[in-house]
């Protein structure tokens, strides 16, 4: 099959955009340049992308899709389309389901079913320990061999020091990283919403900044001790951001990501106790906020991740005490950057496209995350020109749990191709 996508801009490294056509031949890029067909080169299929924005396809370090144990929220099918939709061609899923894949046989039923079911290409995490909750590590070893990308029990912090410490010398062991959802439930006293004016105002019980950071700040002791690479996910509150910098001069091992919803909300805008403004971590004050864009630009933070969490429309529509934690996020995260950051003069196209891109995919050693001639046909288009709404029926998603329904944005997705092949085309294209 050869493919040309004929007359889109790529972004390049010094934030300009080159008119380009893309001729993709055996799921590979093959050349980058203009005026192909005029060379009498003869494609299967030509599509012209009308001056679209060209991106290396989207890469994303933390999504749920929830297969097996929870196919009502999300699978592996419909959790890879609404991926493709947002421009997203490579993303690793987190372990939070049911069976938990704590052993080969069950790490490789999932990835028997990703084979099958998914559209781009998902790299399955592990869970540090069995049941996500236990005290006893996983055994590395195999499941690094089994293809797992880095270990995680993302939806639940590891409470105990030692199962951290000796997890990080695990996986150091096997070169893999060791990815932390923080949170000392010691400290949550039952909070599901930000601590502050706000939480007061509402009368709900607020979850402190230092549920997060503390457990922040063990870690980075124990990574600088085990040499381990650490990744925090879903970074929120201003003194984690000080925390990591300080880390980072000095030297640790260490990388993190940030959400496109804590860099663009904060706790003010919650403007009733309703479920669809709950997620761990919360949305924070506007002082962290502005930290974690900070935290961007000085390279504190390393990467945007969506932490796509979709939850039932039922189980979202009730008051924050009862609603589980967590928002979609795949069909919105380029979008809503691009908007809110490029379009508003915050950062560059070149810098968004860096953290959704190649940084994450260095982090992890992932062959994804950027355009080049013999690599990967994994290729996102994006109109940055007309504003749509964020509307529920378009969702791939089977979830619609977001607090940016309704919003107006630039920079839809067209086009997503997976190794050459067409996985998602806006009706237009
Ligand atoms: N982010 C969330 O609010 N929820 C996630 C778990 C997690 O990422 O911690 C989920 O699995 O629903
Ligand atoms: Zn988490
Ligand atoms: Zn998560």
């Amino acid at each position: 099959m050869k493919l040309l996508l004929k007359n889109g801009q790529v972004v390049s490294e010094h934030n300009q955009t080159i008119p380009s056509d893309i001729w993709i031949e055996d799921k590979k890029i093959k050349a980058i340049g203009l005026d192909f067909e005029k060379e009498g080169i003869e494609f299967d299929r030509i599509v012209d992308l009308d001056g679209h924005l060209v991106t290396p396809g989207l890469v994303d370090l933390h999504v749920h899709f929830r297969e097996p144990g929870f196919c009502h929220k999300e699978t592996i099918e419909t959790g890879s389309k609404a991926a493709a939709r947002g421009g997203y061609t490579t993303v690793c899923a987190m372990p939070n389901l049911n069976p938990v894949p704590d052993t080969l046989e069950k790490y490789n039923d999932l990835k028997n079913r990703i084979e099958q079911d998914s559209v781009i290409k998902i790299h399955h995490y592990a869970p540090i320990t069995h049941s996500l909750n236990s005290e006893e590590i996983v055994d590395m070893d195999e499941l690094t061999k089994a293809g797992a990308p880095a270990f995680t029990n993302d939806g639940v912090g590891v409470q105990t020091a030692g199962t951290m410490y000796l997890a990080m010398k695990e996986a150091a062991k096997n070169n893999r990283p060791l990815v932390a959802h923080t949170e000392d439930e010691s400290l949550l006293f039952g909070g599901c919403m930000h601590k502050g004016k706000k939480s007061e105002e509402l009368g709900l019980p607020g979850i402190m900044s230092a549920t997060e950071s503390s457990q922040i700040a063990r870690d980075l002791l124990l990574a600088e001790e085990t040499g381990a690479h650490y990744h925090i996910c879903h970074v929120s509150t201003k003194e984690s951001v000080r925390i990591i910098r300080e880390a980072k001069r000095a030297g640790v091992n260490v990388s993190c990501e940030v959400c496109p919803h804590h860099l663009i909300l904060a706790d003010h805008i919650i403007t009733e106790d309703h479920g669809r403004f709950k997620m761990n971590p919360p949305l924070r004050a506007e002082d962290d906020r502005q930290a974690l864009i900070e935290g961007l630009r000085d390279g504190t933070i390393d990467c945007i991740a969506t932490d796509h969490a979709p939850h039932s429309e039922e189980e979202k529509n009730q008051s924050m005490l009862n609603a589980p934690f967590g928002i979609v996020g795949s069909e919105t995260a380029f979008s809503l950057m691009y908007t809110h950051f490029v379009k508003a003069g915050i950062f560059t196209l070149e810098q968004v496209c860096r953290w959704m891109t190649v940084e994450p995919a260095r982090l992890f050693n992932l062959e994804a995350g950027c355009l080049q001639v013999g690599g990967s046909a994994d290729i996102a288009v994006f109109d940055i020109d007309t504003e749509v709404d964020i509307e529920k029926e378009d969702f791939l998603s089977k979830s619609c749990n977001t607090p940016f329904l309704g919003w107006k944005v630039l920079g839809e997705t067209v086009l997503t191709v997976v190794d050459g092949t067409i996985v998602w085309e806006r009706g237009d294209a």
